[in-house]
């Protein structure tokens, strides 16, 4: 766990960057630091790794105080990622990520073996290896900074904007593909970002911060987006809350209409192909319509209610694991499951 205990940055011109801050970062567990720029978030990230000495109080790391820990020693045994991910450019794909390991002295098979089984784990192609990173996009560059940082195995990551570079499709790719990791990997993750909607996405924790790194309010994304602590948080989060906050939670506990009882509603029936895909909503004097569907659990409440108003007959398809339609659910059945409480299980899986 990281312990953030009264720590404060004066720089010498007086610049008070971060006034004191309490904070526990829980172990295996994402953190997230979101605030307007210049509120500290930077200089709090790297008060853990001593790239910034505080100038009040302490950062602890799992009880030590990190000031008493060799600098060099302690970086090594913290990943780190920041944006355009920082790579080197003369060097290979396969030794930029193999520079924590060539550091602590493996030899170079050694090295490059765990590199190149990185490389697989962050979804990147074995050819790749054998580049240097301005033949890389720059979300597959981000995605060897990526690597890198987990070369060593650390237990704590910090991340730095990492994904403020890329355009928002590439963007959305790389915080799904960070969520898969940390639901194999379970790292203490603090990681910082000035966007509230990848805050909300990626956060077990999202900490929104003022200026000199004052706590406006520290919640689970859940709560953070129904329960604001002030007007100056709801209004950092921005319009579309409430619909936003249903992207958080799983499409469970919604009433559905099994197939046996019928796919009519109101003139139109459903169509399925042979394999019991649907394929349509029809009409005897009305175009055809897509079908869309929801797997109960797996994709989330705002998905199952789009799906029900999106759909011309007022019911979206419930699918199985296959993709199969089990059934229907009309959009009062999805807005009788919007009222029902949530418990702190009923996360997103993968997100809790
Ligand atoms: N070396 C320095 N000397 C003086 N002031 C500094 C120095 N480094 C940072 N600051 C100031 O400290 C404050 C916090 O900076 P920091 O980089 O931590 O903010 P941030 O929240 O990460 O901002 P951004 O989102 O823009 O990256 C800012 O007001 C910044 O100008």
């Amino acid at each position: 766990m990281i312990r953030f205990d009264g720590a404060a940055k004066r720089h010498p011109d007086g610049t008070v960057a971060v006034e004191g801050l309490d904070l526990d970062v829980p172990a295996g567990r994402i953190t997230v630091l979101v605030g307007p720029s210049g509120c500290g978030k930077t200089t709090l990230l790297r008060m853990v790794n001593r790239m910034v000495e505080p100038t009040g109080g302490r950062v602890l790391l799992d009880g030590t105080d990190v000031a008493e820990l060799d600098a060099a020693k302690l970086r090594r045994g913290i990943g780190y990622v920041i944006q355009q991910a920082g790579l080197f450019p003369h060097r290979r794909v396969i030794d930029n990520i193999a520079t924590v390991p060539y550091l602590l002295g493996w030899d170079k098979k050694r090295a490059r073996a765990r590199a190149a089984e990185l490389l697989d784990l962050v979804g990147l192609a074995p050819e790749t290896a054998k580049r240097y990173p301005f033949q890389l996009s720059g979300g597959q560059q981000q995605r060897v900074g990526v690597a890198r940082a987990l070369a060593a195995d650390p237990p704590v990551l910090l991340m730095d904007e990492p994904f403020s570079a890329v355009d928002p499709v590439v963007r959305a790719g790389l915080q799904e593909e960070l969520l898969r990791l940390q639901g194999e990997l379970n790292k203490t993750v603090l990681f910082v970002t000035h966007d509230i909607e990848e805050a909300v996405r990626l956060g077990d924790q999202v900490v929104v911060l003022r200026e000199h790194g004052r706590i406006a309010q520290q919640a689970d994304p859940h709560t953070l987006l129904t329960s604001p602590a002030d007007e100056g948080v709801a209004g950092f989060l921005g319009r579309d809350r409430g619909l936003r906050g249903l992207g958080l939670r799983p499409a469970d506990g919604i009433a559905v209409r099994p197939l046996a009882e019928g796919t009519g509603y109101a003139g139109w029936q459903l169509a399925l192909d042979s394999a019991g895909r649907p394929l349509e909503w029809r009409h005897p004097d009305q175009l055809s319509s897509p079908a869309p569907g929801f797997r109960p659990g797996t994709d989330t409440l705002r998905t199952a209610l789009d799906a029900a108003v999106l759909s011309p007959a007022g019911a979206a398809v419930v699918l199985d694991a296959q993709g199969l339609a089990a059934g229907t659910a009309d959009r009062a059945a999805v807005l009788a499951a919007l009222t029902q409480p949530q418990t702190d299980q009923s996360r997103v899986a993968g997100r809790a």
